[in-house]
């Protein structure tokens, strides 16, 4: 299986090609721009004969001989998406018309990592893949969620007038080693914070709830989607909810009691609730998360302390 991974140098992709490279009949090409990603996620692979990684962006048509795309490339982070909006909304609607016609035209399956965004700020919880979402068509976040949006219809125009096999996965937070520290999400911002005696930025009012899903979870709910026969949208994530604030309590009591948690102000928009209902998951791909929050905090703090050069004290 030849084996395309776009955004394959950022945080999920490059758990998802150490996955894949793991099979000895697969041969993986991953094309990145590095703009949130990086050269360092994929060392172990590079020079190895069944890799390959391409400087790329996805704005622009590529043409590779390949059996299966993984489509992740797009900025993840709040921080990043909002930064060059314009460039994000290409990014989800270009890339993806590029990917699409590069399926069509060597004949490949392709997965896109859609995301829980696309329920905008939910009236119904938790959410289920046949609620169509609260979201605000120009806001700050709409270049991301309604971006994410217009790929989910076009995979699915794709598919309806071209037979391209498709599959759609709409992620739910996910944390883990090897996101950026400086990264901005919730999950790495309280991690970095601790490790530097730093106080942890609860965004008010803090009774705002995520779900975390650990990333070897997510990574094995991707494959399993690919490989099954379900065109989605599938929820993958963990529906472990927690508030902002219980967050925050969670990761000083693991990593470091004595810091103290701050409130600070929010963005526009930010989602009030977010918890998957994951029925589908179970019954079509036979899957669910391992991991719980509290198990999946400590095996990130080792990586962010490697990094960061904050061996733990004793
Ligand atoms: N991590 C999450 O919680 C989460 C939740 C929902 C959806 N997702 C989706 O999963 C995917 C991966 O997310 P992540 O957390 O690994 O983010 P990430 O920012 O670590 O990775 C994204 C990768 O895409 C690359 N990229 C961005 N724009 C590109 C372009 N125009 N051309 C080529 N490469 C480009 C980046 O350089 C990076 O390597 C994204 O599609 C994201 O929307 C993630
Ligand atoms: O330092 C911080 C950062 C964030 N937050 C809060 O934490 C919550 C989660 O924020 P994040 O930036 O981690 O992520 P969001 O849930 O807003 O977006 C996320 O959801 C789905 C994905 O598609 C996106 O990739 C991802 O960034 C928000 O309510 C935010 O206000 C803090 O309280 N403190």
């Amino acid at each position: 299986m030849r084996i395309l991974v776009t955004g394959g140098a950022g945080f999920i992709g490059s758990h998802l090609v150490d996955r894949l490279m793991e099979n000895e009949k697969n041969e993986v090409i991953v094309a990145d721009n590095y703009f949130t990603g990086s050269k360092d996620n994929l060392k172990k692979w590079i020079g190895h004969p069944r890799f390959e990684l391409i400087r790329h962006d996805v704005t622009e048509p590529l043409l590779v001989e390949v059996d299966q795309i993984y489509h992740l490339a797009c900025p993840a982070s709040p921080i990043f998406y909002k930064y060059n909006p314009v460039k994000t909304i290409k990014t989800n609607v270009i890339g993806t018309l590029n990917m699409l016609g590069l399926a069509k035209r060597v004949g490949a399956r392709i997965l896109l990592t859609s995301t829980s965004e696309v329920y905008g700020d939910p009236l119904i919880h938790p959410q289920t893949e046949s609620y169509w979402g609260n979201v605000n068509p120009i806001g700050v976040r709409s270049c991301y969620d309604e971006g994410k949006r217009v790929a989910e219809t076009l995979m699915f125009d794709y598919h309806r007038q071209h037979g391209i096999e498709i599959r759609i996965a709409r992620i739910f937070n996910t944390y883990g080693p090897r996101m950026n520290i400086d990264d901005g999400r919730v999950v790495s911002n309280f991690i970095a914070q601790a490790i530097r005696n730093e106080p942890l930025t609860v965004q008010a009012p803090g009774t705002q709830t995520r779900s975390f899903c650990y990333v070897s979870d997510m990574v094995d709910g991707l494959i399993r989607l690919m490989e099954g026969e379900n065109t989605g949208p599938i929820n993958i994530g963990n529906p472990g909810e927690f508030t902002m604030i219980e967050l925050a309590e969670n990761v000083k009591e693991l990593i470091n009691p004595e810091v103290e948690i701050i409130s600070v102000e929010n963005t526009p928009d930010d989602p009030r609730q977010r918890k998957p209902d994951i029925t589908k998951a179970k019954e079509l791909l036979g899957w669910e998360p391992k991991i719980k929050l509290r198990d999946g905090l400590p095996l990130m703090e080792e990586d962010f302390r490697q990094r960061l050069g904050v061996p733990r004290k004793n």
